[in-house]
């Protein structure tokens, strides 16, 4: 179907501290863009070894520069993230990816609530989003009963749960993804494939891609005045980049 208006499509796994910073900038520019802003788990270590990229924190002088960065990108996008502490906090974000992709085709009103509430409990709690226990706890916090909570595990195990994250990891790939976030924009009468932005600090760019403003990472808020919670409100079923 012929787009009416810019498309983002934002491809993010809740590993990645980068990828919150700019999942929370997608979120309030729902408000403001005219513009559709699609919110697309996909598994960023597919893209690491498909790309043969690495982590950043894997190079020793990056982890250091990435603790100083993201302790003043936390401040200047009013995100509370905290660096990764605790060793003991596992990245591995496969469960909670493929728990996200089933909620995006089965409750999407909760992924937007579902990805804040396990990004607050790696990269804000430093807590974990890999056990079973975790991510129930992460779909209390965003407001899920304990049994939907429970259907939704169980979906997330499911064969084209499973594919879905699969297929959509490789269509950002294919599209040249090398990290997250990735951001995808599609303009009306626009080539299909769009235009890629990688990273959280190019919002001034993509803005100006679409045409519409760009207000910087929190344009609506007195930061004192409103503490993050997981709930957001609910929105459109998504089901395509
Ligand atoms: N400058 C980017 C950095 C984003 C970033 O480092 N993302 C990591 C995951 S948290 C990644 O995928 N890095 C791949 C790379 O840098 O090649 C930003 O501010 O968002």
């Amino acid at each position: 179907m012929a787009l009416t208006r810019p498309c983002v499509s934002l491809l993010y796994d809740v590993a990645s501290p980068y990828s919150w910073l700019a999942f929370e900038v997608c979120d309030r520019y729902t408000k403001i863009w005219d513009a559709d802003i699609k919110f697309n788990p996909f598994l960023l270590g597919g893209v690491m070894k498909a790309t043969g990229n690495a982590p950043p924190g894997a190079l020793p002088a990056k982890r250091v520069y990435m603790r100083e960065d993201l302790a003043r990108c936390a401040k200047h996008f009013n995100v509370p993230l905290n660096y990764i502490k605790d060793g003991k906090v596992l990245y591995t974000s496969l469960a909670a990816q493929r728990l996200l992709t089933a909620v995006s085709l089965d409750e999407p009103a909760l992924l937007r609530p579902l990805s804040r509430a396990l990004w607050l409990r790696i990269w804000s709690a430093n807590t974990d989003i890999a056990q079973q226990e975790s991510l129930a706890a992460a779909c209390a916090a965003a407001g899920a009963t304990p049994r939907d909570a429970a259907a939704l595990l169980l979906r997330s195990t499911e064969p084209d749960v499973k594919e879905r994250l699969r297929a959509v990891t490789q269509v950002a790939i294919d599209r040249g993804a090398f990290g997250a976030p990735t951001l995808i924009v599609t303009l009306p009468g626009g080539p299909p494939e769009g235009d890629l932005f990688f990273g959280c600090d190019r919002f001034d760019q993509l803005a100006a891609a679409i045409g519409q403003p760009w207000l910087g990472p929190d344009p609506l808020s007195n930061a004192a005045s409103r503490p993050l919670s997981p709930g957001a409100e609910p929105h459109e079923r998504q089901s395509r980049l």
